[in-house]
């Protein structure tokens, strides 16, 4: 069997893949079209952040078994397309946690003692020791925005610089910060108090642009800017602004909502205040040698055994497990991830429960599934279906099964409930036919809905004209409605309504189907990974 590799791997992974006997080609930087040439050829895909796969380059793979991805990030893959043909996808989340927070410590150094911009000015002959007037780090204040496995790195190594650090991160709870020293905080309180404020969030649908305007000018005006995180968390424009206007002091990025990036794209590399690396936040020989490590491995082993580790799409059970439980698996991730992508503050407790028929299967899997549903809009790539149980044992969740073996309405039904430390919300499925998910209860509402792509929850007085005025308002901003389902409460006359566009609605459309009269609230919901 052949595998390809089409990013810059460290020579250990390769190393590990010819040894496992499989058959080697690295060629890095390769163009599209090119890849598309020759990707027939192989049955293993290694990537780094370089290699778009998309589905048109997926549509030429016709050996393709496997695409392993040495680091977090899977933007660059298409993963429901390499879903419908069977391609499993894998990453190697934890092998570049460590380069990477070290890296955000060394842009706030920089950015401290100015040490690219005099390393410029020298070189271009220059002795300009009163222009890069420097400040001490001992004493300030460092904000982690997003407290995870990089973000807790960095927190505990500005901690040894003799900082104190807070932390903006809704979905931690608060035990979980204290345990690493670490004052939990809201997002303009931390840009408020901090002198140096680190980035470490995924991008999804929520920290899209998280730091835009508004940030910056809560931000102190001799503050500093830093983000190794991930291109579109901070709204570039609203920091070239910030910096220019002397909002803040400095800025560092390493990473951009295009990348690779060029003065031209990107405005922000013209200005005195700002530095830059190109996306080297996992760029060490060591952290490339433990995600080479890990990931050639695991691609070794797949194409060589078939046993999947760390994949993001496909759960780790053996073909007897999933014949049985895979369409409950599919319903348990649906209902994870509407679970987080509604809930307010952060989760405490599980309760799943089993019942009717389901409820003498081996449901370890589907809970497990659920569990990735659940994190996976707030952390994306780094959970997938083997680290989902020990995310939710980290952050002190409580994860109870039960099982009945009354279903009531349904054959099989999977009943979940989340508890936050602001509300509750229950969600019921169930599998219709051999593999069709449904949604037949949310909260006391019932319905029958199939969950997909973008969609819009609307809680809602059942009076008429709202379906009306929610469908102009819709209308109006050019969003189709695809599909729609009306849940009734007679007693308490309240409605949802579960609608799916073609497009996701934006933040300034939802505010105003708010502003609706006779809606109470509403939420944007998305599955995009099924
Ligand atoms: N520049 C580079 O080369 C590298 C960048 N990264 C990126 O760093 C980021 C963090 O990675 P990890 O720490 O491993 O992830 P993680 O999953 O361990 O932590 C992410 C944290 O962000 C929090 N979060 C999610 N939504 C949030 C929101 N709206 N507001 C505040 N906090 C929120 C989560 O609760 C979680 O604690 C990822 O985007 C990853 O892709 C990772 C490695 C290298
Ligand atoms: O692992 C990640 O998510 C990264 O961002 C690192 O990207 P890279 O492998 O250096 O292209």
């Amino acid at each position: 069997m052949k595998v390809l590799i089409s990013d810059n791997l460290s020579p250990a992974g390769v190393k590990i893949l010819e040894a496992a006997g499989l058959e080697v080609d690295s060629i890095p930087g390769l163009k599209p079209e090119e890849l598309k040439k020759i990707i027939g050829n192989y049955e293993g895909l290694v990537i780094r952040s370089a290699t778009k796969v998309t589905a048109d380059l997926l549509e030429a793979a016709h050996r393709l078994k496997v695409v392993g991805r040495a680091g977090i990030g899977l933007d660059n893959v298409d993963i429901p397309a390499a879903s419908q043909k069977g391609i499993v996808v894998m990453n190697a989340p934890s092998g570049n946690a460590t380069t990477a927070a070290e890296h955000a410590i060394a842009m706030m150094m920089s950015l401290s003692r100015n040490i690219p911009q005099a390393t410029a000015s020298m070189k271009a002959g220059k002795w300009e020791k009163k222009s890069f007037m420097g400040r001490e780090l001992t004493g300030k204040t460092l904000g982690v925005v997003g407290i995870g496995r990089i973000g807790g790195i960095a927190a505990s190594r500005a901690q040894g610089l003799k900082m104190k650090t807070i932390a903006y991160d809704p979905h931690m709870p608060k035990e979980m910060a204290e345990k690493i020293g670490v004052e939990l905080v809201d997002l303009l309180e931390l840009a408020n108090r901090a002198d140096y404020i680190t980035v470490h969030v995924p991008l999804t649908k929520e920290t899209r642009n998280l730091l835009s305007t508004d940030f910056f000018k809560a931000m102190k005006k001799d503050a500093m800017f830093i983000d190794c995180a991930r291109g579109g968390v901070c709204d570039e424009q609203a920091l070239y602004e910030a910096l220019v206007d002397g909002e803040i002091a400095g800025a560092a990025l390493d990473v951009f909502s295009s990348e690779p990036t060029t003065l031209e794209g990107c405005p922000l590399l013209g200005l005195k205040n700002f530095i830059c690396t190109p996306h080297l936040g996992a760029s060490t020989s060591e952290a490339q040698e433990n995600v080479a490590l890990i990931i050639a491995e695991q691609v070794a082993d797949y194409l060589l055994r078939g046993s999947v580790t760390n994949a993001v799409n496909v759960p780790s059970v053996s073909a007897d497990v999933l014949a049985q439980v895979g369409p409950y698996i599919t319903l348990g991730e649906m209902l994870g991830s509407l679970h987080m992508q509604m809930a307010k503050g952060g989760v405490q407790t599980i309760n799943i429960e089993y019942s009717g028929q389901l409820a003498d299967l081996n449901t370890a899997p589907v809970t497990v599934a659920f569990l990735k549903g659940l994190f996976t809009p707030i952390l994306q790539d780094a959970v997938n279906y083997v680290n989902a149980p020990v995310i939710a044992k980290d952050r002190g969740i409580r994860v109870v099964e039960s099982k009945s073996e009354k279903a009531h309405d349904f054959n099989n039904v999977l009943s979940a409930k989340v508890v936050t430390t602001e509300g509750e919300n229950i969600l019921v499925g169930t599998v219709f036919g051999k593999n069709e998910p449904r949604l037949v209860r949310l909260n006391s509402f019932r319905l029958e809905a199939l969950p997909s792509g973008p969609m819009l929850l609307v809680y809602n007085k059942d009076v008429p004209g709202v379906i009306g005025a929610l469908g102009t308002t819709l209308g109006t901003a050019g969003v189709n409605i695809s599909r729609m389902t009306v849940g009734r409460e007679e007693e308490s006359n309240q409605n949802i309504i579960f609608l799916s566009t073609d497009e996701l609605i934006s933040r300034e459309l939802l505010a105003k189907v708010r502003e609706l009269e006779h809606i109470d609230d509403a939420v944007v919901l998305e599955l995009n990974r099924f």
